[in-house]
Order: structure tokens, then sequence, then C-alpha cells
């Protein structure tokens, strides 16, 4: 059985006799990445925020951990809890080396573990030491969000809570931090509640989405679940313009196995090999990033299964993938 690291039971929020968040209930395993969806103004912060109690509930349990969060002061709470939001919350006065320490420095942690933490960190996050001792004011905004980030994990927190974190930046450094951050050993071992309203990055990033509207939940799933099996017509039209796009970013090569024809490859091709776990949309990125001459795929899996693909092959997989959905 799988840890439950966050439980929201029955919860509503009421602002102004309106409720912001009305009535939702979900579990967060260990280890998940869990994304909230939504249009603006659908409750999603409101959501997030009461996890740390920055928001109370109105009504409703919270379950962190297998403790209710009102059954412990607040500054306990989110010690277990990282926070990240979308725009630069660093000191402006401490440099970058002081804002990751604020938390040690509560936690009372020696100079010598603070500084060892914080240069592992900072390795990891792609961050130069020379930036270490300069002011948040000369950071660009990716920098910036990466300090943000190694703050929020200095003390290993077992969770994650993240507002658009990626929110504030420009598109290519957006997709590029977001690369990388999904191949943080860090990140992987956290279970991580992040707020997006951003579809693509949702698919990219969630290994469960729950989608919401007006303060309810539409759907929770697992991003295949909401596209070949929406509940209901808003979580359809939700996701109908991009809906092939998203559904290349999470069907893997190993999903369409069956229809996948295996094709003679000529002398002159340019033979690139992936594992099955390659997404669609990755696969095809591949033979498209080769032009210069026609690319082949060879597909094998550590037994001694192997297909050679064309990008043909990929859509006609998965047409016939689809059909049988
Ligand atoms: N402190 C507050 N006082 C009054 N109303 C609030 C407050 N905070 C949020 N709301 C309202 O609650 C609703 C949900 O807001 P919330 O910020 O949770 O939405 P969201 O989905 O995160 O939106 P966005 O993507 O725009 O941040 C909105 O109608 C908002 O105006």
């Amino acid at each position: 059985m799988n840890n439950v690291m966050v439980s929201l039971q029955q919860v509503t929020r009421v602002f102004a006799n309106r409720p912001a968040v009305n009535n939702i209930s979900f579990t967060v395993d260990e280890g998940e990445n869990f994304i909230l969806l939504g249009t603006s103004g659908c409750g999603k912060t409101t959501t997030l925020k009461m996890i740390n109690r920055l928001i109370d509930a109105t009504q409703g349990t919270i379950i962190v951990n297998g403790k209710n969060i009102l059954d412990q002061p607040a500054e306990q709470l989110r010690r277990k809890i990282g926070y990240v939001v979308q725009h630069n919350t660093l000191f402006p006065h401490y440099t970058v080396a002081e804002n990751i320490a604020v938390v040690p420095n509560l936690l009372s942690w020696d100079k010598v573990r603070t500084n060892t933490r914080i240069v592992t960190l900072i390795e990891k996050l792609h961050l130069s030491s020379s930036l270490l001792n300069v002011y948040p004011a000369q950071l660009s905004g990716g920098e910036a969000q990466r300090v943000n980030l190694a703050r929020a994990l200095v003390a290993d927190p077992p969770i994650l809570l993240m507002d658009e974190p990626f929110g504030a930046l420009d598109t290519i450094t957006r997709t590029a931090i977001r690369k990388e951050f999904s191949q943080l050993d860090e990140l992987k071992r956290k279970t991580i509640v992040m707020v997006t309203h951003d579809v693509q990055e949702a698919f990219e990033m969630g290994s469960r989405i729950c989608l919401m509207d007006n303060g309810r939940i539409m759907q929770t799933g697992k991003p295949a679940e909401l596209l070949f099996r929406p509940y209901n017509n808003f979580v359809r039209e939700f996701f109908s313009e991009a809906w092939l796009q998203l559904c290349f970013i999470v069907v893997r090569l190993a999903d369409v196995w069956q229809f996948l024809v295996d094709e003679p490859a000529p002398e002159d091709v340019f033979l690139v090999e992936v594992t099955p776990e390659y997404s669609l949309s990755k696969a095809m990125q591949l033979i498209k990033d080769k032009h210069e001459k026609r690319t082949m795929l060879v597909v094998k899996d550590n037994t001694s299964n192997k297909k050679i693909i064309t990008s043909e092959g990929i859509l006609y997989a998965f047409s016939e993938y689809q059909r049988n959905q």
C-alpha cells in the first residue's frame, strides 16, 4: 500500500459568503507529483495554501503525514513542507547564501552543515558558486527561481508545495528549468503538490492531475485517464484544443508496442536507439531533429524485443491504440 502524505476530506473555504473551494477531497501518495490545474480563480492557490495553513479551511479535514494539521503548531507543520511561489520571495538585503541559510539558522544547524548543504544544493540546481555572495536584485529570473527552490529544499522537507513556480519566467527559460527540475533526484523523492494553469506543464510533470472549476474538482486521475476517460464535458472540452499534443506527452512507445510495425531499415538511414519508455512526443522529436538524413528509431527493451520504426509508424500505432481505448 502506498503511504498517503496529504489528504483533504470534504474541504471548503468560504470568502465573503462565497465558496472559493467547495467540498473537495483528494489524497496524495508519497513521492507523487500531484498537479492542481484549472482556469484562473478556480481555487487552486486557496487549496494549496490550506495544506500549509496559510489559509484555514472553513470546513473539512486536512491530514499531512498521518496527522491532522490543526493538531500541531503551524510553524512545526511548515518545517515539513517546502513552499515555492511564482514571485521572487527572497529577502533583498540577504545574499543568496544567507537566503538559503534562513531555515537552517532557524533550526540551529552548525555552520559547516549549513554550508555543505548549500554547496550541494546549488550544484544540483546548476547555480554557479560565484552567485552565493550576490544579492537577489542581481539574479536573473531563472536564477532567482532556482535559489527559491534551494531555500525550500535546504532542510529536506518530505513535502513540497509549488504555486506556479515557473510562471514568471519567459517561455524558453521556463521549458528549460521545468526539464531540469523533473530530472532532479532531490525532487524525485518528494511528495509534490503543484499549482499550474499551464496544461502542457501539468502533463509533463504530473503523476496525477486534479482538474478544478469554480471551487470544485471536475476529475482527479492519471494524465492518460483525463484524456481517454474524461468524467464529463467540462474535462473533455478543457483538453480538446491540445488533446493530440497531450496524448503524445503521456503515451509511451511501450503503450503502443503491439501496433508498431517493424520496418526494414535502408542502408543510408540514420538509426537512433531508444527504449520503449520514450513518450511518443520525445520519439517524434528525435526523428525530426536529424533531418540531414532520414532517421528511423530502433526501439529495444531489456529483453530481446526490438523494432525499427518511422514517424509514420508512430502515428499509425497511436491511431490504432486510440481506437482500442
Ligand atoms: N483573501 C481572499 N479574500 C477574498 N476572496 C479571495 C481571497 N483569496 C481568494 N479569493 C477568491 O477565491 C477564488 C479562488 O481564488 P484562488 O486564488 O484560489 O484561485 P486560483 O485558481 O489559484 O486562481 P489563479 O490561477 O488566478 O491564481 C477567487 O474568486 C478569488 O477571488
